[in-house]
């Protein structure tokens, strides 16, 4: 199975309701979608959404990395060479981690259909299933109770709530949500780089105060302030997990060596595709550390890559937030795969089972 073209195309797929973050609004998923294509007739899926402000990445950006770095020195290879391919697509250009995502992912589904198998089976096996958290967009404080207790009712039994823009309302923000659903529900926190180092300890200890339990709080501090990080680690009892402070193997590395965090958040679109993210997990395995596997607002092309991985390392990746596609108003893949609530579970067709994709303008 040789490799002999690809194509890019555009997804376009709105959300149920506007996603909003500490660091952005967004109402519609728009990620570049990537077919590589096979002298067998086999075809290969890759996703990249352009999360800027998180990865660097955009639309232009990632097309031209695709279509001028990383495609043309794969053109011809057999798609069995796996870790040759890898490689070359590492080493193809610096940075650009979504589009090496997207060609990673689409070279994996080739992979596993080349020996018609389930992509989990082939990075080790495991129970195809998986329970997803889902987001909570930071808002009004009313508005974030009544989306809390409404993902309650639809079946989630954990919720990632989304802060980092003022210390004090957030406070008041997860008191009133923990107040509404403390007994049917999980509360993980997402900063998203929004607090410094004291604000995350003394609002932690406010809420640890107040009898508020919580599973984790993701990124509180900037990205590159690992310091900052293993600031807030060391004196709260909440377990930190990073998230903009790891991207690849040797942040991972060098963050564990220092305590910065306690949970890791795996994330295809910052590793740059699978190949880190193995990395990541066994290096976390390693040294005894959880990971979380997380997405950007990808739809179920690349979420179902990371669940696939997520199922194959499920001994160390113990967390789920793979929300993407119950962010979307509709699913653009026709596959077996099952988004039902919180619930995933893969399809047992060969590589990623993709049959097609909808939603897309070709580019
Ligand atoms: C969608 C996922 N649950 C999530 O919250 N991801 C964000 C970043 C998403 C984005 O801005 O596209 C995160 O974990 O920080
Ligand atoms: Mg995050």
């Amino acid at each position: 199975m040789k490799i002999t073209d690809f194509k890019l195309a555009m997804l376009n797929v709105p959300l149920v309701t506007p996603f909003k973050t500490a660091l952005r609004t967004v109402e519609r998923i728009e990620n570049i979608v990537l077919i590589i294509e096979t002298d067998t007739g086999h075809k290969g899926h890759g996703e990249a959404p352009a999360t800027a402000v998180i990865t660097g990445d955009t639309h232009g950006s990632i097309i031209c990395a695709i279509k001028d770095y990383i495609m043309p020195r794969l053109i011809g290879r057999p798609v069995t060479d796996l870790n040759e391919i890898t490689q070359i697509i590492q080493g193809a250009l610096v940075n650009n981690l979504s589009a090496k995502a997207a060609v990673e992912i689409a070279i994996y589904d080739l992979f596993a259909q080349y020996f018609n198998t389930p992509l989990y089976k082939i990075l080790g096996g495991g129970q195809p299933q998986l329970s997803t958290d889902i987001t909570i967009s930071i808002d009004y404080i009313d508005k974030m109770v009544a989306d809390s207790v409404q993902a309650v009712e639809a079946g989630y039994e954990i919720l990632k709530i989304k802060v980092g823009k003022d210390i004090g309302l957030d406070i008041k923000r997860i008191k009133a949500i923990y107040a509404a659903v403390k007994d049917r529900a999980l509360l993980r926190l997402d900063a998203n780089q929004g607090w410094t180092a004291r604000q995350a300890v003394d609002a932690l200890d406010i809420l640890e105060q107040a009898g508020v339990k919580l599973d984790l709080i993701e990124q509180p501090v900037k990205g590159k302030d690992l310091q900052g990080m293993q600031y807030v680690t060391k004196r709260v009892r909440t377990p930190v997990m990073s998230d903009e402070s790891t991207f690849g193997p040797r942040e991972v590395i060098q963050l564990i060596q220092m305590q910065a965090a306690d949970i890791i958040n795996i994330k295809l679109m910052k590793t740059g595709g699978l190949s880190n993210a193995i990395k990541i997990a066994d290096i976390a395995a390693i040294y005894d550390v959880e990971c979380m596997i997380g997405c950007m607002l990808e739809s179920s092309i690349s979420v179902v890559a990371a669940a696939h991985l997520a199922v194959a390392k499920s001994h160390v990746i113990t967390k789920i937030d793979l929300d993407g596609p119950s962010l979307c108003k509709i699913n653009p893949v026709e596959s077996k795969t099952c988004f039902n609530g919180p619930e995933i579970t893969l399809s047992d067709e060969p590589g990623l089972g993709i049959k097609s994709v909808n939603n897309l303008t070709m580019l």
